[in-house]
């Protein structure tokens, strides 16, 4: 069989709780190193806001479009938030690997699993806070949510951390203690497969 662009450049899964610090992580790799990675454009059922493009944040369909591609097993991953559904295709996945650009997924323990289950030959990395004092801290510090969806957001990051103590299911576990020093490791590993051995 021919080897798929995905094999070539294997796609990288980041998840953690939310406040871990992915974003910031990533929008500085992404900075970093201009041509080398790319986010793959989800699916969603959820309609346009002001300034969205389809094709561009999202690919909106409708429902029933969603529900057949999902039956086709075209999703990698799917789930449902807030009353729509949210999906990440192989085919988007395959397109920035065709670009020759290492995709990078941003996603939850439940997509983790799902994404665990295909053939896609990503590598897995979990970004943790150091405590869920601090994480408490940093999603306080942010002041983006109310109390009651940081609550909620905790409650969540409690799982998430028990999951990733589960032996096989991250290549690389990387503590966000001190943003610089967590920085390099994550970018280490990612671009050079922490061959220096970090
Ligand atoms: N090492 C660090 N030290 C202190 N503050 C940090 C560190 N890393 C990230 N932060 C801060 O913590 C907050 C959460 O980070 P960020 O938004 O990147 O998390 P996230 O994992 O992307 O969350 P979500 O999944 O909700 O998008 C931000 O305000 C960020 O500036």
């Amino acid at each position: 069989m021919a080897p798929t662009a995905t094999q070539k450049h294997r796609p990288i899964v980041i998840s953690g709780p939310s406040g871990s610090g992915k974003s910031t992580i990533l929008e500085r790799l992404f900075a970093s190193h201009p041509d080398t990675f790319g986010f793959s454009v989800s699916h969603t059922t959820r309609s346009p806001r002001q300034g969205e493009q389809n094709g561009r944040e999202y690919n909106f369909t409708t429902k029933e479009e969603f529900l057949d591609l999902a039956n086709k097993k075209g999703f990698i991953e799917h789930a449902q938030f807030g009353g729509n559904l949210y999906g990440t295709s192989f085919k988007a996945v395959e397109d920035v690997a065709n670009k020759g650009r290492i995709c990078v997924l941003d996603i939850e323990m439940e997509g983790v699993k799902q994404v665990k289950q295909t053939q896609l030959n990503a590598r897995f990395l979990f970004l943790s806070p150091p405590s869920l004092e601090i994480l408490e801290q940093r999603l306080r510090g942010r002041g983006t949510d109310s109390e009651e969806a940081v609550q909620k957001r905790l409650k969540q990051a409690e799982s998430e951390m028990d999951f990733a103590k589960e032996e096989g299911i991250h290549d690389k576990v990387v503590v966000n203690d001190d943003l610089d020093v967590a920085y390099k490791a994550v970018e280490n590993w990612i671009v050079n497969e922490g061959q220096d051995g970090s």
